[in-house]
């Protein structure tokens, strides 16, 4: 992984909404449609009010999350409300939104309609992610029931996931589909994560499931 640490938050949130700017420039070079894929959580709004309102041929760009809590939208915990209200507004409303998430009561039950949506769409060519304290990437958790079918190299695109941390059942992104993004950028804030991901380094993606995209990734970081 390589480092790039900030002076203090704000520079981050800036600093960061540039370089993904920048890596989705980039890929819009190269192609007519490029595949931006986000976390949730509570750490990327200010990154995504920021880059909401920078100046990209956003109707060109496809926005899918990493994972999402099986909740409805009027959930506090929904990401996909929390990307609704910070990222795919101002110029970014011109964004096409790729959905994790139905209106079915369980993962489950639209697994095959959510997958069949989503792989057009593959590889994803800038990816932000996030990491929870406990070392969980997307919502790949240590102790996951079906964890180690989505840290399997023949696993499917997207499976549902229910784990002791996690309050509600929830659907991700699988690892292979992580670690085939074209270009990576973990986010990360407070010395718990800080020394959790350094530990992760010499962890197996079982012990860890974030040393799954770790290879080649620019972990940005402040205190
Ligand atoms: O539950 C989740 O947690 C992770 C980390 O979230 P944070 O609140 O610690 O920033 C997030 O990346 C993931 O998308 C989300 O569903």
């Amino acid at each position: 992984m390589n480092w790039n640490e900030y002076p203090d938050r704000d520079m981050l949130f800036m600093s960061l909404a540039d370089t993904l700017a920048a890596a989705l420039t980039s890929a819009l070079h190269a192609k007519d449609r490029v595949t931006f894929a986000v976390p949730g959580g509570t750490s990327p709004g200010p990154v995504f009010d920021a880059l909401s309102q920078v100046h990209l041929p956003w109707d060109r760009v496809d926005v899918m999350l990493t994972d999402e809590r099986w909740v409805p939208e009027t959930s506090d915990r929904s990401n996909t409300a929390l990307l609704r209200r910070t990222l795919l507004k101002g110029t970014a409303a011109a964004a096409t939104l790729i959905p994790l998430i139905s209106d079915a009561l369980a993962p489950e039950d639209d697994l095959e309609a959510l997958t069949t949506a989503i792989k057009p769409h593959l590889p994803i060519d800038v990816l932000l992610i996030g990491m929870g304290a406990d070392m969980h990437t997307a919502s790949l958790f240590p102790g996951a029931d079906r964890l180690a079918e989505g840290l399997s190299p023949d696993a499917p695109i997207l499976l549902p996931m229910r784990a002791p941390g996690a309050p509600e059942p929830r659907m991700t992104l699988t690892a292979p589909v992580l670690s085939g993004a074209l270009s990576t950028h973990i986010l990360i804030m407070g010395d718990e994560k800080k020394a959790a991901i350094r530990r992760a380094a010499d962890l197996t993606p079982t012990e860890a499931p974030v040393a799954c995209i770790l290879d080649g990734a620019q972990v940005h970081y402040a205190d």
